[in-house]
């Protein structure tokens, strides 16, 4: 025991790659919410569907005329360009199967506010493109929710179903949602959806009225209720993986910059699937990858944020992005092949700092790595303040895990370090507990002792002290 004495703490840089095993909290999807409750939440009344029928209906596919509305100047004007608008719009259509797009076309106006929209001049020359094409089965105006009264004047003036984006995102997270989480969040957003939409339509002041808004009521209620149950168990999840004492990374960005398959090029998980589509994961999922000095990290995937929705629609995923607020690290993938990604950061940014300061933490962006994707599509990149990789072309990975190494040591007060210690003994074993041990190789100057090479927190590191080098002094 003596040779503890001497214990040294060198500061290490060798790599080995450790062998880990996919517990438990690997890619754990859904959470112990039991079935038969979910089901009963999601299964709604036929006075519900009825309803929801008649509003979220949109058919099964249309070959849609894609409008953008934008105003040309004024506070109201966005840092997007129309075109870069148009393109998202398209991008949403393109996720739906069997939907297509027939035309698109960008109309500067004045103000979004007007009762029908467009000036008669332009209502007049849409009508004759709509006219002209008559493959043209809806318009999707490519604006976050139409009031009632506009979606009715353009559709008498237009003939067809009126598409807003509130009703495609719609489609699409249902569409997406195959988990019980996602499902009982896609739920909720509908009936929000069906509820606005039935407040509008007075439907609430008819004579059933009250039957009506109980049943709503109710709905909520019990949604909320399943949601709040899943949100615990998340949080209990969370709080064992603490205890397990592995750094955990949150992977956030705009919808489609490349989260999952950046995911999926860290850890070499196969069962990951990156889509081109937007919205593609509507689940949070949990995959292990191991970073330059052997350290085990937990990367999280996350849904993609979306600008121009309803914030009721955000709400309910706010649940899922509360992994973000909670993680050690944050990854902020964008996308930098396109055209508009300083607008996206922003609204990712945005919505980010208003969640943490919502959920009480100021400082989560503090933790915030931002990451510039597909690389291989971009031109010139002028951001020093980007860590660029290309997830799809294995391009600046290890740049990456280095970066996300040093700042992982950095928030989680972690150290690495190689330790003297006799070979076989209580300390070796106390290590394997409390702090991951990367390598053990025998002494060069003494056989009864390793060099271990280990990754530990502070508090195990002063905790280690006093257990072992404290006690021997003493003795
Ligand atoms: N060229 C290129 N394509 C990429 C790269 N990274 C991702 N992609 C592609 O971008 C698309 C979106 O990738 P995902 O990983 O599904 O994107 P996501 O951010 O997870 O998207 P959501 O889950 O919908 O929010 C897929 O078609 C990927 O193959 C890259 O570095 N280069
Ligand atoms: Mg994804």
């Amino acid at each position: 025991m003596s040779v503890l004495k001497n214990a040294t703490f060198i500061r290490g840089s060798c790599i080995r790659t450790i062998k880990f095993s996919t517990s438990v909290f690997c890619k754990s999807k859904d959470f112990e919410v039991s079935d038969h409750y979910i089901d009963e939440v999601l299964t709604s009344e036929s006075v519900y569907n009825d309803v929801a029928y008649n509003y979220l209906t949109v058919g099964d596919s249309h070959n849609c005329l894609i409008i953008q509305p934008y105003v040309k100047w004024g506070p109201r004007k966005l840092s997007i360009s129309p075109q870069e608008q148009l393109e998202e719009a398209v991008s949403l259509i393109k996720t739906l199967p069997s939907w297509t797009v027939q035309d698109t076309i960008s109309v500067p106006l004045e103000t979004l506010t007007k009762k029908s929209l467009f000036k008669s001049g332009s209502m007049e020359k849409l009508s004759r493109i709509i006219q002209k094409n008559p493959s043209i089965s809806a318009v999707f105006i490519n604006a976050s929710s139409l009031k009632k009264v506009t979606n009715i004047i353009l559709q008498e003036n237009f003939r067809l179903p009126i598409l807003d984006r509130y009703k495609i995102v719609m489609q699409i997270l249902k569409l997406h949602a195959t988990s019980k989480h996602a499902k009982l969040q896609v739920a909720l957003a509908e009936l929000y959806f069906v509820q606005r939409k039935a407040q509008l339509d007075n439907l609430f002041t008819s004579s059933d009225s009250e039957t009506m808004k109980l049943m709503f009521q109710s709905r909520e209620q019990k949604l909320k209720k399943a949601i709040q149950e899943l949100r615990n168990q998340r949080m209990l999840l969370r709080s064992k993986r603490k205890k397990l004492d592995y750094p955990l990374v949150a992977v956030v960005g705009y919808t489609n910059a490349g989260k999952t398959c950046l995911i999926k090029a860290l850890t070499g998980d196969e069962t990951l699937q990156p889509k081109n589509q937007l919205f593609a994961t509507l689940d949070v999922t949990v995959h292990s990858g191991i970073l330059p000095s052997g350290m085990e990290v937990l990367y999280v995937d996350t849904v993609g944020f979306l600008s121009d929705i309803p914030t009721n629609l955000i709400e309910c995923f706010v649940a899922t992005l509360e992994d973000a607020v909670f993680a050690d690290v944050i990854l902020h993938v964008e996308d930098l092949s396109s055209s508009c990604f300083k607008y996206k950061r922003n609204h990712v940014l945005t919505t980010l700092n208003e969640l943490s300061s919502q959920s009480g933490h100021c400082n989560i962006m503090d933790k915030v790595i931002s990451v510039g994707n597909k690389i291989d599509l971009a031109e010139i990149v002028e951001e020093s303040d980007l860590v660029t990789v290309s997830a799809k072309n294995g391009i600046g990975l290890n740049n990456l895990r280095s970066h996300l190494e040093k700042a992982i040591l950095k928030f989680t007060a972690r150290q690495i370090l190689t330790v003297k210690i006799p070979n076989g003994g209580d300390e070796i074993r106390w290590l394997y507990k409390n702090s991951t041990v990367v390598s053990e190789i025998p002494s060069e100057d003494n056989q009864q002792l390793i060099k271990a090479k280990i990754i530990i927190t502070d508090s195990n590191l002063r905790k280690f002290r006093h257990n072992f080098i404290g006690n021997v002094r003493k003795s």
